[in-house]
């Protein structure tokens, strides 16, 4: 099978002019290039696998709900402003377009539960990391923070201060 990373796509000018935005969906449509990402995802995980895998909306659920399954553990929605239903907890962040903010639910895992947070991308880290400190206050324990490509040329990684491992399973 040829390397799924081959079908992620550059997509120039998109969401604003002068970003080049890197598409997976053609790998999620393809079904041995979508097996083969979710096999390296899981392949470090297998062993030790977590309590829940959390996903960032939106690619991050794709992802993270394929991983889960892979897994067999649960999944935990990190979601966008005024999406889920229960009381949650809040982190803004920045990235490489614009702000945002992140929420998941206060009930969402039980203290001290292991949670792997899940991106397609990491391009500036501002969504990973707010991602990981809200779990953190949720009350979880951060085992890790996986995404599917790393943008070497944002420079995510440098800024990286968050104390889970950060792992790429690609570099571009
Ligand atoms: O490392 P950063 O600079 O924070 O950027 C990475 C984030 O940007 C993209 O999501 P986006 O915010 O475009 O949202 P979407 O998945 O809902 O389209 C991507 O899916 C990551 O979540
Ligand atoms: N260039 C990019 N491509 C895909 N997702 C992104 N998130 C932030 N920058 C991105």
């Amino acid at each position: 099978m040829p390397d799924w990373s081959t079908l992620i796509r550059d997509v120039p000018d998109f969401p604003r002019p002068g970003i080049v935005f890197k598409d997976i969906t053609p790998v999620l449509a393809d079904a041995d290039a979508f097996a083969g990402a979710i096999a390296d995802l899981a392949a470090p995980w297998r062993a030790s696998p977590p309590d829940a895998v959390a996903g960032i909306e939106s690619r991050g659920f794709i992802l993270g709900a394929a991983l889960a399954h892979a897994l067999g553990c649960g999944f935990v929605p990190v979601r966008k402003p005024g999406k889920l239903p229960a009381r949650t907890l809040a982190q803004d962040y920045a990235l490489e377009y614009g702000h945002d903010r992140l929420e998941v639910h206060a009930d969402a895992l039980p203290p001290g539960a292991r949670v792997l947070v899940i991106d397609d991308v990491l391009a500036t880290g501002g969504t990973l990391r707010a991602a990981t400190a809200l779990l953190r206050r949720q009350g979880a324990q951060v085992c890790g923070a996986d995404v599917l490509v790393e943008l070497a040329a944002l420079d995510g990684r440098s800024r990286w201060d968050d104390p889970a491992p950060l792992r790429a399973v690609r570099v571009l």
